[in-house]
């Protein structure tokens, strides 16, 4: 049984942009199933999540969701494609990178920038289909931690009928650790978890600083998500 199970709130039936853009990608994402090796140290983790499980990668441009997928969780570069479709009206383009690795899809996605506000309803939709966050932060950027925050509570945490659902783990990554400038990974838990607490609610969450150049803490990190994501063995 899913060791969340009796936590996490079901996903709405509801049609949601996220779905159409899903229905549209459906078949791409058979394509880049077949054949498709899943053999990284890193992705073995993910061997015994539920089927189907969503795992959303996102965070403001530049913060390393791409290097997390290419270098660490795909078995060739070549794994991670970018797919991009239309939706909604005033009909939008909006593209995501999409890498299976056996039962679970990684799914990277930009948030921030000058977007019309609409878009927001789709940042909401990713959040609300993810069965678990990995919220992405580039500890080195001093100006853009705030906007940072504020997109994962406005679009993540606190929006009307979107956002995380109930019980769904939070995994923040603070990426390049290795810059001198760098906030360290205790920082960034004050200010994105303890200052937000009440947005973030009752779900498992923790901040794991990261060396996307070297894979410092990498491990660490995916093995504390697949875990949260994972059958318990002393319950099967
Ligand atoms: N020094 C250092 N550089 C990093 C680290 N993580 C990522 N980078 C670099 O930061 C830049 C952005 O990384 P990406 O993985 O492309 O980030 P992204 O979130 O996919 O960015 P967009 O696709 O532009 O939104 C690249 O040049 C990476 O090599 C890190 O931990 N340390
Ligand atoms: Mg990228």
């Amino acid at each position: 049984m899913h060791p969340q199970a009796d936590l996490i709130e079901p996903k709405k039936t509801q049609q949601t942009f996220t779905q159409q853009l899903a229905s549209s990608l459906t078949p791409i994402r058979n394509l880049i199933s077949f054949g498709t090796p899943s053999s990284t140290p890193s992705s073995r983790l993910f061997a015994r999540v539920p089927a189907s499980t969503v795992i959303l990668v996102i965070g403001l441009d530049g913060a390393g969701k791409t290097s997390l997928l290419r270098d660490y969780l795909s078995p060739r570069p070549d794994s991670v494609k970018t797919v991009t479709s239309t939706i909604g009206t005033p009909t939008i383009g909006v593209s995501l990178e999409d890498l299976q690795v056996g039962p679970a899809s990684f799914q990277a996605y930009d948030l921030g920038g000058c977007r019309p506000p609409y878009w927001h309803r789709f940042d909401e939709d990713l959040f609300r289909q993810a069965d678990a966050v990995i919220y992405m932060v580039d500890a080195a950027d001093r100006d853009r931690v705030m906007e940072a925050r504020e997109e994962l509570v406005m679009s993540g945490l606190r929006a009307n009928n979107g956002g995380m659902r109930q019980g769904v783990p939070l995994l923040v990554l603070a990426t390049k650790i290795d810059l001198e400038n760098a906030r360290r990974p205790d920082q960034i838990e004050t200010f994105f978890i303890d200052n937000v607490s009440t947005s973030i609610g009752e779900r498992p969450r923790n901040v794991v600083g990261v060396n996307l150049k070297t894979g410092e803490g990498v491990l660490e990190a995916l093995s504390w998500l697949s875990n949260a994501l994972s059958p318990r063995k002393d319950t099967l």
